[in-house]
């Protein structure tokens, strides 16, 4: 046993459970704690390193989160919606910091997610590197210098076993744009085009979404004026990037207090 902050994985089979565990076991700063699964999954009672197809890592993977949780310093949750609000009140409970990086959220969803944040520190951002978090202050500026004879579009490309559209990255860049010009998203997004739609509304923020094959995330704001275009665009090619800036939060939220944080706070963006 080390003083290192003690990291719990859920979604230990998934794309980015797997890419966490790794992170958190390369890792000189984190020990890992164990990872969960959901009961009955073909994982669960297993060491992790062998689930995964390696050694022995000296960990179980397990379907009790309260046991787990409070064992650990930190929780970092990359699942679903559902899963993500049970783990949100074990995580307080449990006094443990909750780094979620799940996406798909409905309102009453988050107001869970505030609620456990009354209680623990929650680091939340729909894309965890820092490439991306650097586009979302770029979008703010770019949309506050242009008023609306440019047309704001999000435009995002994903593997083809994503479940939520569009991205949680889309709407954090849709949402730094709407920022930017001092307006409300959800008075001005577009989300859907199909058919006779008439002339683009002027002040819209468009978004348009690609699925396919195993595009890990790339994401682009166009600025479309008559006459010229602006695109900023981020292009992730390796999962890593998310794993290593939510093991980042996880050690950041250390010694915060209770509340609700983003990948901005942790940068210092
Ligand atoms: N914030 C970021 O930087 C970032 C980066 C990549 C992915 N994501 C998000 O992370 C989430 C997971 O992505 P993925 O590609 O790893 O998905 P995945 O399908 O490969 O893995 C999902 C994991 O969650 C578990 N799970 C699903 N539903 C569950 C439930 N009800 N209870 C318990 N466990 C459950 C599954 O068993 C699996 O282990 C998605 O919401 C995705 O959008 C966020
Ligand atoms: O693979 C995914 O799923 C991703 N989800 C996040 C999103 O919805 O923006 C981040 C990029 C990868």
């Amino acid at each position: 046993m080390t003083d290192l902050p003690g990291i719990v994985i859920t979604g230990a089979s998934g794309r980015m459970g797997q890419m966490l565990i790794r992170t958190v076991l390369e890792s000189d700063r984190a020990r890992l704690v164990g990872a969960l699964e959901r009961l009955g999954h073909e994982w669960v009672g297993r060491d992790i390193g062998e689930a995964m197809g390696g050694a022995r890592v000296g960990a179980m993977v397990s379907d009790d989160p309260l046991e787990l949780f409070a064992r650990a310093q930190a929780v970092i949750d990359f699942t679903a919606p559902e899963a993500t609000v049970e783990y949100a009140a074990l995580a307080a409970q449990a006094r443990a910091v909750h780094v979620i990086g799940t996406t798909g959220f409905s309102e009453s969803h988050l107001t869970k997610i505030a609620a456990a944040a009354h209680h623990s520190t929650v680091v939340r951002a729909g894309n965890m590197s820092l490439g991306v978090n650097l586009l979302m202050q770029l979008t703010k500026k770019v949309a506050a210098a242009l008023d609306e004879d440019y047309d704001i579009e999000v435009i995002e490309a994903h593997h083809n076993r994503k479940v939520d559209a569009p991205s949680g990255t889309a709407v954090m860049l849709g949402e730094a744009a709407a920022e930017g010009r001092g307006v409300r998203l959800d008075d001005v997004s577009d989300r859907a085009r199909d058919g006779i739609t008439g002339a683009r509304k002027r002040g819209d923020i468009g978004f348009s979404v690609i699925r396919g094959g195993d595009i890990v995330g790339e994401h682009d704001v166009l600025f479309a004026g008559a006459g010229e275009r602006i695109v900023l665009r981020h292009v992730a090619s390796d999962r890593s990037v998310f794993a290593r800036g939510a093991l980042r939060a996880a050690l950041w939220g250390q010694d915060k207090g209770p509340g609700q944080y983003d990948m901005v706070d942790v940068l210092g963006l």
